[in-house]
């Protein structure tokens, strides 16, 4: 299902948060929302999970306005994986992903062979089936980052957000998602601060700055060292992945840079 963010403009505490901010991701694509600290990728993420109404634009879905959707209804089509996730609930990490079944479910209904076999198959992929038992709140930053995304895809959602979902994961476990995300034929929007990884990860990229689109592309397109220097104040080279061709940036550190032309 395709996912639109149509013009949409956020206003938080008397600030224009986001400006008209426009962005298609097509059905089964990954797109990366990259940008400086505080230029409004979470809050766009939160206008698709309904966490924050914005005061203008829209989010659609196929050819339906999210808005016009029962939360129940929309929570079968867009699942999410944010910073603010209740994962502060003293859950064990089996009830923590059986979660994602409760828009499938009515009322106090049990889960069902089907849905257990979902959340299984979640944890599984996720790598935290051997966690079943254990308590959320006790477990590392990465191993509860992976339940919530196993939530998510327990969910069964058609759409899925993901707000720095590589957060607290090591190497292994940062690939391994990105990997799947490319994977599950699910659209996929997913903020990102880690540029090399979003370039390896997603078909096209959108810069925000400023709650602004600065501009979108395919990776090659998007990730030139004009634009990480404007947008990020940051020095790099973009060279080519030996294997995969997909543009990667090395970094200098400012000081590197200022001892050199000393
Ligand atoms: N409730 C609020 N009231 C006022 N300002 C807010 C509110 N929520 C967010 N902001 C501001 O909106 C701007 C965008 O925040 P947002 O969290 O969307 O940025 P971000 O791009 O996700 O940043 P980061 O990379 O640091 O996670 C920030 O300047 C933030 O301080």
């Amino acid at each position: 299902m395709d996912l639109r963010l149509d013009r949409l403009t956020v206003e938080l505490g008397g600030r224009r948060i986001l400006r008209e901010l426009s962005l298609d991701v097509p059905s089964g694509r990954v797109v990366g929302l990259v940008g400086p600290n505080g230029s409004g990728k979470s809050t766009a993420l939160r206008c698709v999970y309904r966490a924050l109404r914005p005061a203008g634009g829209a989010v659609w879905l196929g050819d339906t306005e999210l808005s016009a959707l029962r939360l129940r209804d929309a929570a079968r089509s867009v699942a999410a994986v944010a910073q603010e996730n209740g994962s502060g609930l003293d859950f064990t990490v089996a009830e923590m992903v059986a979660l994602g079944r409760t828009p499938h479910l009515r009322g106090n209904q049990p889960l069902g062979e089907r849905d257990r076999e979902l959340c299984a198959d979640a944890m599984a992929r996720m790598d935290v089936a051997h966690l079943a038992g254990r308590g959320v709140l006790t477990l590392s930053g990465g191993e509860r980052q992976r339940v919530l995304v196993a939530r998510a895809l327990a969910q069964e959602p058609s759409v899925l957000v993901l707000d720095e979902p590589t957060n607290h994961l090591d190497v292994h476990h940062q690939l391994g998602l990105l990997g799947l995300l490319r994977r599950t034929g699910l659209t996929v929007l997913v903020v990102l601060h880690d540029l090399n990884l979003a370039a390896a990860a997603c078909d096209r990229l959108g810069v925000l700055s400023g709650g602004a689109l600065v501009t979108v592309g395919s990776p090659r397109e998007v990730l030139t060292t004009d634009l990480v220097r404007e947008v990020f104040g940051v020095a790099a080279s973009v060279v080519e992945h030996p294997e995969t061709g997909v543009p990667q940036l090395l970094y200098t550190l400012p000081e590197t840079l200022e001892a050199k032309t000393r």
